[in-house]
């Protein structure tokens, strides 16, 4: 479960968002409507003006990103250096958490990573399924994906695959895309318009 009731000035725009919800989420809205933004005051990466956010119940507002259970991932979250074999268990690592060859597998296999090779030669989408397996793997308590699923494509199949092993592993995932369809996937949907959140269902 997460709790946030989150006010953000930033220049003219401002982000209203009272939001309690689990499962698989998502969240979509144009450009500009804020929806980065949410998810970095989620994540810790910006510090709400006025309001709090709950991890499963625990007050994590002035916890910094690492420390909040919460792994995010964006188009860029990656290290290019990284072979993909080391990149996978980075983020377990850092956080001390074991992950069996089992679970690598799986992982791998819900994303079809099928590559190897260093990620700085991967392609954007390759990269990108990378970067979630990594922050699965990573076991936090939610996995916030700001437009990371935009160039994979089989899409449907990845994302479904994807949202099978979170709810095996009991993680929560709130996603933002362009793609008003990608809802059908969600358990819940919230739209974002000009920075007020509203649920949908
Ligand atoms: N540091 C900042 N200073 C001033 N305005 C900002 C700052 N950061 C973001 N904004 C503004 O906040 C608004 C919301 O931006 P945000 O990135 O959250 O939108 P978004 O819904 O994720 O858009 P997109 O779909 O294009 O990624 C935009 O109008 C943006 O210009």
């Amino acid at each position: 479960m997460i709790e946030a009731n989150v006010k953000k000035r930033l220049g003219s725009f401002q982000l209203n968002a009272n939001f309690k919800d689990s499962g698989i989420i998502c969240i979509t809205g144009k450009n500009g409507s804020g929806k980065t933004t949410f998810l970095h005051l989620l994540a810790g990466f910006l510090k709400p003006d006025e309001g709090y956010v709950k991890v499963e119940g625990r007050d994590v507002t002035k916890l910094p990103p690492e420390k909040r259970g919460i792994s995010f991932v964006n188009q860029e979250s990656y290290i290019p250096e990284k072979s993909v074999e080391s990149h996978l268990l980075w983020g377990a690592k850092v956080r001390g958490v074991k992950v069996s060859e089992e679970e690598v597998k799986e992982v791998r296999e819900a994303l079809n990573i099928n590559f190897s090779g260093k990620v700085k030669n991967l392609s954007l989408g390759q990269r990108e399924r990378v970067a979630i397996a990594t922050a699965i793997l990573s076991r936090p308590k939610a996995i916030l994906v700001d437009e990371a699923f935009s160039n994979i494509s089989e899409k449907r199949e990845i994302v479904a695959g994807v949202i099978g092993i979170l709810k095996k592993l009991s993680i929560e995932m709130i996603f933002t895309t362009q793609d008003a369809s990608d809802s059908e996937l969600a358990d819940r949907h919230y739209v974002i318009h000009q920075g007020v959140l509203q649920k949908t269902f």
